[in-house]
């Protein structure tokens, strides 16, 4: 499997605080699960994989590219979800939200409402495809996200605390979702644990360093034991 991400002594300053330190790791996986503390640099490192947080030093590629200089080539391969998804809600109702995520392509009408429909089946949004978005629940909101995000069929898909707002149930099927394979790569920051353990791989974050990686289960156990202590 190619490499997706691919940091080597990479660094982030935030204002006067280093919040990623000489962060070097290979994310080739399918799923992979970055997890740690409160203000361990878990979400910056999502940001500057996604490109919106620039790198201070050291090396970051996105399938071989630079997520700051090559920006308009990663886009259309690249999916971020955010945990709050009224964050993410553009468009009046639930179809041309999701529309919206494939506009850039400029399809001919009737691909783009193929494409759509066959999108808010997947996220079982069919019967709401008329509705405000705005009026959604929450867990049918952050549904509509990843909708949004998987209409365009992406090679990364990035989820920073994909299911932090929802209930067990809804939490459940917003990982089932980004777990299915689809022929997507999934980084997902999360302080669910039980969502890092069904990742294949997880890397584990503390003080803006990587702290440990590998297998998810060992990664969570060793993280688990730690936080007994
Ligand atoms: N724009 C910013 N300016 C200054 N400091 C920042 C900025 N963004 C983040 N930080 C700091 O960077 C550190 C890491 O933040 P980050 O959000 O990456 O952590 P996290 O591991 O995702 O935390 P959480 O689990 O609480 O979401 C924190 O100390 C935070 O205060």
């Amino acid at each position: 499997m190619s490499v997706a991400v691919h940091a080597a002594h990479l660094s982030v300053r935030r204002g006067e605080v280093e919040v990623l330190r000489d962060v070097s790791l290979d994310i080739e996986a399918r799923t992979t699960a970055i997890i740690g503390d409160n203000g361990s640099g878990k979400s910056t490192f999502a940001r500057v994989v996604a490109g919106l947080v620039p790198r201070t030093a050291g090396e970051l590629r996105v399938w071989g590219l630079d997520p700051g200089r090559d920006a308009a080539a990663l886009r259309p391969r690249l999916a971020l979800v955010l945990s709050n998804p009224d964050a993410q809600i553009i468009m009046p109702t639930v179809a041309e939200d999701v529309a919206l995520s494939i506009r850039s392509e400029r399809l001919p009408r009737a691909e783009r409402d193929l494409r759509v429909k066959a999108a808010l089946e997947r996220f079982g949004l069919e019967s709401l495809a008329d509705r405000p978005a705005h009026d959604l629940s929450g867990g049918q909101k952050q549904l509509l996200a990843l909708c949004g995000a998987f209409v365009r069929r992406p090679d990364l898909v990035v989820a920073d605390e994909p299911t932090a707002f929802l209930d067990a149930r809804n939490a459940r099927t917003v990982a089932d979702h980004l777990l299915a394979d689809t022929g997507h790569t999934l980084v997902v920051v999360t302080h669910d644990l039980a969502l890092a353990r069904r990742c294949d791989r997880a890397v584990l974050f503390a003080d803006g360093r990587v702290a440990a990686s590998g297998i998810a289960a060992d990664v969570v156990d060793a993280y688990e034991r730690a936080l007994a202590c």
